[in-house]
């Protein structure tokens, strides 16, 4: 059973508290774990991804070999059947177009005082784009890991993806083919994040990793962060519905079940001001959750973290909702364009009831890879930006300078810091 919380009700402020600060993952074992992984691969390198990969995927690779080949990746994309290679570039062109609408801009300028200010965009030498892969395979996630560096020009992007009993799904490699990864090697957790940013033998180190992946890919991603650049922590996944008495409660069972069955630690959350419609949906979920494969982590996801939020009318759910900074938020009621629009802090918005957030995932055109864990206050999702980076352009002449220099110099004697002050003086005082 999810719990139930009324906000009318007199504990609600301790027990919402209680709520957003309940941990959904272990995270101190987890953290000394990742630890001794990390400094296991940079000791030994190879030797330590393939012992691991023994030990948490049951895969050789002293066998089968680190690296995806070539003629690997042509063949997978060669097996998958017509209509699903259809839909994965009918994807890829999607998230293509919309991605590239968030190339920014080069600027340049010169101001009254005859300075000229500007920046140019690059991107990173070599991107690591972390693909999971332990209980489910996601292609769709190498399109949205990989379509974004592309769009920004990164020269090497490459791919890791856990082989979990030796096999990589087919139509995550033939993914990566399409999309045009440079690089794809069949290691995954914290061992691939670690050999990603320090290197190893077969393995050259990339400039910044991004992707989801569950405790152990986020830990190794926070740990490795510094000597690599990182996107943001994308963990256990996250849905909060809100919904007017309205909405259709199997339509919101399916969604809410959507986040559910990625992982036991995914959490879905609905939110509405109808009782009749909380009960609803809590029965057609319970009718739903036998019909899926994968109803055991589903059932644990709804049990452990699911939630219903009992409002007395949706506008007083936004604080709330900004709150829980979801991952996902989707809003099925009338007046839905206008609730998103008060809407600060979330991943993603999903605005009405035909925009289920299953079609962000594959072929909306935005990014499904977004900030999980609250971190929507302070973070976005993937896109074209986190794989560029910005360097600002300054270019005084002696007329400039002339203006400019005696406020620099002022400010470099009161910091006490004399060459700083002479290197402008010995230009202007000639
Ligand atoms: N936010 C997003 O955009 C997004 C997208 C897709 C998936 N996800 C999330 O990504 C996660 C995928 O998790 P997953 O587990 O399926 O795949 P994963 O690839 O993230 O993790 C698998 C790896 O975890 C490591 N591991 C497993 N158990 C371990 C242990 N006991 N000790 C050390 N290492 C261990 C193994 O090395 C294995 O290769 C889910 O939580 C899902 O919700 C998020
Ligand atoms: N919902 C996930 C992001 O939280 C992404 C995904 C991939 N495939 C299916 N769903
Ligand atoms: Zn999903």
């Amino acid at each position: 059973m999810p719990i139930r919380l009324i906000t009318e009700q007199p504990d609600f402020p301790e027990r919402f508290t209680t709520f957003l600060g309940s941990k959904r993952e272990a995270s101190v074992d987890v953290q000394e774990q990742v630890a001794t992984i990390i400094a296991d691969v940079r000791a030994r390198g190879d030797d330590a991804l393939i012992d691991l990969s023994r030990t948490f995927d049951r895969v050789d690779l002293a066998k089968l070999g680190l690296r995806v080949t070539d003629a690997e990746l042509d063949a997978a994309l060669a097996s998958i059947p017509p209509e699903t290679r259809e839909a994965l570039a009918f994807a890829k062109a999607r998230i293509e177009s919309h991605h590239a609408r968030q190339k920014p801009a080069d600027d340049s300028y010169r101001d009254a005082a005859g300075v000229v200010l500007g920046h140019r965009w690059t991107s990173v030498d070599a991107v690591g784009l972390y693909v999971p892969g332990g209980t489910a395979a996601y292609p769709s996630s190498v399109l949205m890991n990989a379509v974004p560096a592309q769009v920004a020009g990164v020269p090497r992007i490459v791919m890791v993806v856990p082989a979990p009993d030796g096999e990589i799904a087919p139509l995550v490699l033939a993914a990566a083919r399409l999309a045009g990864v440079h690089e794809v090697y069949r290691v995954g957790g914290a061992q691939a994040v670690a050999a990603l940013a320090y290197g190893t033998q077969t393995i050259q180190p990339v400039d910044k990793i991004v992707g989801p992946g569950n405790a152990y890919v986020a830990a190794a991603k926070r740990q490795v962060f510094g000597k690599v650049g990182i996107d943001m922590v994308a963990g256990p996944s996250e849905v909060l519905i809100l919904a007017d008495g309205n909405a259709s409660a199997d339509w919101i069972a399916a969604d809410l079940l959507a986040q559910a069955e990625h992982d036991t630690a995914a959490q879905s959350i609905l939110i509405t001001d109808s009782h009749e419609l909380a009960d609803q949906v809590e029965k057609a979920v319970e009718g739903m959750l036998a019909t899926l494969p994968r109803v055991a982590i589903a059932s644990a996801s709804w049990r452990d973290h699911g939630a219903i939020i009992l409002v007395p009318d949706l506008a007083s759910a936004i604080p709330l909702v900004d709150r829980i900074a979801p991952e996902h938020l989707e809003i099925h009621a009338a007046n839905a364009d206008a609730l998103a629009a008060k809407v600060r802090h979330a991943g993603a918005i999903f605005v009405g009831a035909f925009t289920p957030e299953a079609i962000g995932d594959y072929v909306g055109g935005t990014n499904h890879v977004l900030p999980t864990a609250r971190s929507a206050r302070f973070s976005s999702g993937l896109s074209v930006l986190d794989f560029m980076k910005r360097t600002s352009i300054l270019k005084l002449d002696a007329g400039a300078l002339e203006q400019l220099g005696p406020a620099a110099v002022r400010l470099a004697a009161v910091e006490r810091l004399d060459a700083h002050g002479r290197s402008v003086s010995i230009r202007t005082n000639r």
